[in-house]
């Protein structure tokens, strides 16, 4: 079998031309063959097979001559080697027609019926006369062909096919009528045209009126040598009247709704077994088609075809795909299974991997079947595909006839191992024509009317061919389980005929006993036998076999055989089928099966989530949108308030920094105040406060050092200082007398000294003091400059990270941060130096306060020798007084002039920091004030700073005072 429909590995013209085997019998069956029919002995099913007793049966006719058979009318003397003279195609019209509603009661119309032209109808007398010619009389083959109503064929030409007959060949014949007559009562035409001749057979015609809805077939193979022709063969083949007559012992004629002659094309054999069923599927009525045969006779040929000549399958999916079209009221939904019974097991032939031949299948979970009051037999778990198109059911079915089991037989070199089984599901329901619902030509969702949906199945069935004798083990394997299977089918078949002669009396309960379960295959097939369906057998035979006399025997005896098994069938199936009915709902009739009610229901709940989704997604990307404009508000006030806080910590900075500087010049005013107005009056203060009294002398230094590297870097500043220290100490060194800010010899410098005792030791002291204000200042100024770098730094990366990124990157934020900073720690070594500049004014007017204190105190220890200070520094003496009460007057003066002169400091401190708000060093603001470096530009200040020249560069008179040698300088 080939993997593609239809098999082009198959010859379509190869037949074997040796002799087929036998029919598989019943291992019990008796060889004689002489066993009652299944009427007279229905507990003996396998008997049924047999031939009945030649006593029975008349002498076979001889062969008789061409002319001697019965000839189409208006054709005489018909070639069979020229058999397409006047065929008539009545694909259709092969269906019997349905009942005209004329008293039989409850018998239900034929779905099978045809339109059968009444002009057929009239060849009956000629062909019963023909008939009665032929037929013995005896209750035979012949016998039941000679009823009547049985000679439907309408053929005007071929089919007449005469083989020879070995003379050694065994006779059969059946035990009872073959009459396939019952389709002709299921005419309307017939039923007002007065029946026929009412013989026994006509009885039983009468009474199968139900099996208008069955229809048996018999196609003939053709030979190798192609001798179907034949006239002197024991083997008569009529295609116009559907007969076959045997000749030989236990011979008789068999009709049958159609016989198929060798000449006639799967095309035909379509239109005559099954365009009409699957029409009927296609309306609601379940349907089952299966081919019956031994091997090698045509069966899968009859079924699958070729590609030039498509058998019953494809033909039966074009048809249905084409009623599809034609009927735009309903739609459609088309499932598909396939599956093989191989060895007694089920196989999904849709779910197999690969097929490799027997055995080269893939495992796949035990398929089993179950009984469903709906359902009725099914096997589960099968897998079931949907089609959309002809094409695309082509190829599954192709798919599973590659995972189907072949091998090679006696006599079919690709013989079907299994029974394979094709079923189509068919769902449908009505629809609203467009527009018919009115609105705008009506929605397609709308476009549906709340009818149910109707399921119906059509079964296409394979069914394995047996084969007598196996060579290999794994062969007579197979043939064992097939050759049970089929004796099971004909077993049931037979059975039936009791069951049916019991007309509804026990008939239900009877039907249980029916040994469907013996095979899956009868068991599978248990609803269309059981009457649920319309069936149509198709029987495959080869008459004329050759090969030895024995194997021509036996294949005789299979085809007679096959004969048999094709008359019960004809005369036992009864089908009652209806159209299902449609089912409302996914929980109607079928269930959960019905796709189309399902998926509908899927269909508009899905569409509900879709709506529902696109709705909530629709909310979401507005919250979203809503969601993204707050979080940018809210980063944009981040920011806004980052920046702020950054403008906060600088002018905090700024403040601080200020703040301490005034403090610590507060300080060293109080300190100056200290010395001028120590309670007791001496400079022992000094000593205490050394280190505040000492700051005084850097800072005019500083003021000498900040002149001299005006605009050098910061580390060349801290070594200036140290030079400057350096000097205090030359200056200290010389010895020679201090100069004031004007020129004036600084006396209290040295009276100082006088006062520390040893001068060397004061200056010394004086030094260390200076050192470590010093290291004070620098500490400070590395402090104050970290935190402002830190500041410098959080805020550009702030910056660059925030808005820099978006624009140049961070590392353009940085490199910007960098040269800020470096700009920001020059601006503050700018402001440091400037504050230098502050406090050596700043000690300048100290020591002009204190000399002229000093002054008055030296005039004071003139009139008043025991003064305090004197006294302090171990001067011994009478206290000086100007007035009556020297001391007091002295006080009196020495406060006022410390007022005077702590005013004046007071005075210049604050035209300092005026001056630096002024010069734009600090810009004074609602908050606070922020330093601002030499170069900013101050935009929007009420003043602009540009002629101010800064305090640093202003000289100052300590820095003059600086240049000149100090007197006694160390
Ligand atoms: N009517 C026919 N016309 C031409 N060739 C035929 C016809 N019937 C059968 N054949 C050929 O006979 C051979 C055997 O046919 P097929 O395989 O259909 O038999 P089968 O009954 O299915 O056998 P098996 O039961 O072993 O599977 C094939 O090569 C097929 O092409």
């Amino acid at each position: 079998m080939t993997t593609t429909l239809p098999r082009p590995s198959r010859p379509s013209n190869g037949p074997p031309n040796i002799a087929l085997p036998a029919l598989p019998v019943s291992k019990t069956r008796k060889s004689t063959g002489n066993i009652p029919s299944p009427r007279s002995a229905p507990n003996t099913p396998q008997s049924g097979l047999r031939a009945p007793s030649t006593t029975h049966l008349p002498p076979p006719p001889s062969p008789s001559p061409m002319s001697a058979l019965p000839q189409p009318r208006g054709v005489s003397n018909a070639n069979p080697a020229t058999p397409k003279t006047i065929r008539k195609t009545v694909s259709i019209n092969s269906f019997p027609q349905p009942p005209r509603g004329d008293g039989r009661g409850s018998v239900p119309p034929s779905p099978l019926a045809s339109e059968r032209p009444r002009t057929a109808r009239k060849s009956k007398s000629s062909k019963e006369s023909m008939h009665s010619n032929f037929n013995p009389g005896t209750p035979s083959f012949l016998n039941g062909s000679g009823e009547g109503k049985s000679i439907t064929s309408i053929r005007m030409s071929d089919g007449l096919v005469s083989v020879g007959s070995d003379p050694q060949s065994r006779s059969s014949s059946a035990q009872e009528s073959y009459s396939t007559s019952a389709t002709t009562y299921d005419d309307p035409a017939d039923n007002a045209t007065p029946k026929p001749d009412t013989s026994v057979g006509d009885k039983r015609a009468s009474k199968s009126d139900v099996k208008g809805n069955i229809l048996v077939s018999v196609r003939v193979r053709p030979t190798a040598n192609g001798d179907n022709g034949n006239p002197e063969g024991e083997w008569m083949v009529d295609g116009r009247r559907s007969l076959i007559s045997y000749k030989g012992k236990e011979g008789g004629n068999h009709f049958y709704d159609n016989v198929f002659t060798t000449h006639d094309n799967n095309s035909r054999v379509y239109d005559h077994i099954a365009k009409r069923l699957v029409r009927r599927v296609m309306e609601g009525y379940h349907g089952t088609v299966f081919a019956y045969g031994m091997t090698g006779t045509g069966k899968t040929f009859s079924m699958q075809g070729t590609a030039s000549s498509p058998g019953v399958i494809p033909l039966a999916i074009t048809d249905i795909f084409s009623y599809i079209r034609e009927t735009p009221s309903r739609e459609f939904l088309l499932r598909v299974s396939y599956l093989e019974i191989y060895n007694e097991r089920i196989h999904d032939l849709l779910s197999m991997p690969t097929a490799n031949g027997i055995g080269g299948v893939a495992q796949q979970e035990e398929i089993k079947l179950r009984e469903d009051s709906k359902r009725g037999v099914y096997a589960t778990p099968l897998k079931e595909e949907i089609v959309q198109s002809p094409t695309q059911l082509l190829r599954v079915i192709a798919r599973g006839d590659q995972a189907r089991r072949t091998a090679s037989t006696q006599f079919n070199a690709r013989s079907s191992r299994s029974h394979a089984v094709v079923q189509i599901v068919v769902e449908s329901r009505e629809r609203m024509p467009p527009g018919a619902l009115g609105g705008e030509g009506g929605s397609k969702r709308s476009g549906l009317l709340p009818g149910g949906v109707r399921v119906s199945t059509l079964s296409l069935i394979d069914l394995a061919g047996s084969e007598k004798a196996a060579e290999s083990k794994e062969r007579r394997q197979e043939g064992a389980h097939i050759n049970k299977s089929l004796l099971t089918l004909g077993t049931v078949i037979s059975k039936l005929s009791e069951w049916k002669d019991k007309e509804g009396k026990g008939a239900e309960k009877d039907s249980k006993h029916l040994p469907y379960r013996d095979s899956k295959l009868t068991r599978l097939l248990q609803g269309a036998l059981s009457g649920n369906s319309l069936v149509s057998i198709l029987c495959t035979i080869q008459v004329g076999a050759q090969g030895t006399a024995a194997t021509v025997n036996s294949h005789t005896t299979e085809t007679l055989n096959t004969l048999k098994f094709a008359s019960r069938a004809k005369n036992n199936l009864v089908s009652h089928a209806k159209k299902a009915e449609e089912s409302l709902g996914a929980g109607g009739e079928g269930g959960a099966r019905v796709l189309l009610e399902r998926y509908r229901l899927e269909i508009v709940e899905l569409r509900k989530q879709l709506e529902a989704q696109a709705k909530k997604k629709k909310n979401e990307a507005e919250e979203e949108e809503d969601k993204e404009d707050k979080e940018d508000e809210k980063a944009r006030e981040y920011q806004a308030v980052e920046r702020h806080e950054e403008q906060l910590l600088e002018m905090q900075l700024a403040r601080t920094a200020l703040k301490e500087r005034i403090d610590h010049l507060n300080r060293l005013i109080l300190s100056s105040k200290s010395i001028g107005v120590n309670s007791n009056g001496s400079l022992s203060s000094l000593g205490q406060h050394a280190r505040f009294s000492q700051v005084s002398l850097p800072g005019s230094i500083r003021s000498s050092v900040a002149t001299s590297v005006s605009g050098k870097p910061f580390l060349e500043r801290t070594a200036s200082m140290t030079s400057a220290s350096s000097t205090i100490g030359r200056r200290s060194s010389n010895g020679g007398p201090q100069v004031s800010g004007d020129g004036e010899p600084l006396e209290n410098d040295e009276d100082s000294v006088g006062e520390w005792g040893d001068g060397v030791a004061s200056l010394n002291a004086q030094n260390r003091a200076l050192q470590a204000d010093l290291a004070d200042k620098n500490r400070y100024i590395a402090t104050l400059e970290k935190r402002l770098l830190q500041a410098r730094r959080a805020s550009s990366s702030r910056t660059s990270v925030g808005i820099g990124a978006s624009n140049k990157g961070i590392m353009v934020g940085e490199d910007h941060s960098v040269s800020a900073a470096l700009k920001e720690k020059d601006a503050e070594i700018a402001d440091l130096r400037a504050r230098l500049d502050d406090k050596d004014r700043m000690l300048a007017a100290l020591r002009s306060a204190a000399r002229s204190r000093d002054t008055a105190e030296s005039r004071t220890e003139i009139r008043s020798p025991t003064s305090p200070r004197s006294q302090s520094h171990g001067e011994s003496g009478p206290e000086f007084g100007i007035s009556g009460s020297p001391a007091k007057d002295v006080r009196q003066q020495r406060t006022s002039a410390e007022g005077a002169s702590v005013d004046d400091m007071d005075r210049m401190l604050e035209e300092m920091i005026q001056d630096r708000v002024d010069t734009g060093y600090i810009v004074r603001g609602n908050r606070g004030s922020m330093r601002l470096p030499p170069g900013h530009k101050t935009d929007g200040l009420a003043e602009p700073v540009h002629d101010i020249e800064p305090l640093r560069h202003t000289p100052t008179p300590m820095s003059d005072r600086e240049k000149t040698p100090v007197p006694g300088g160390v």
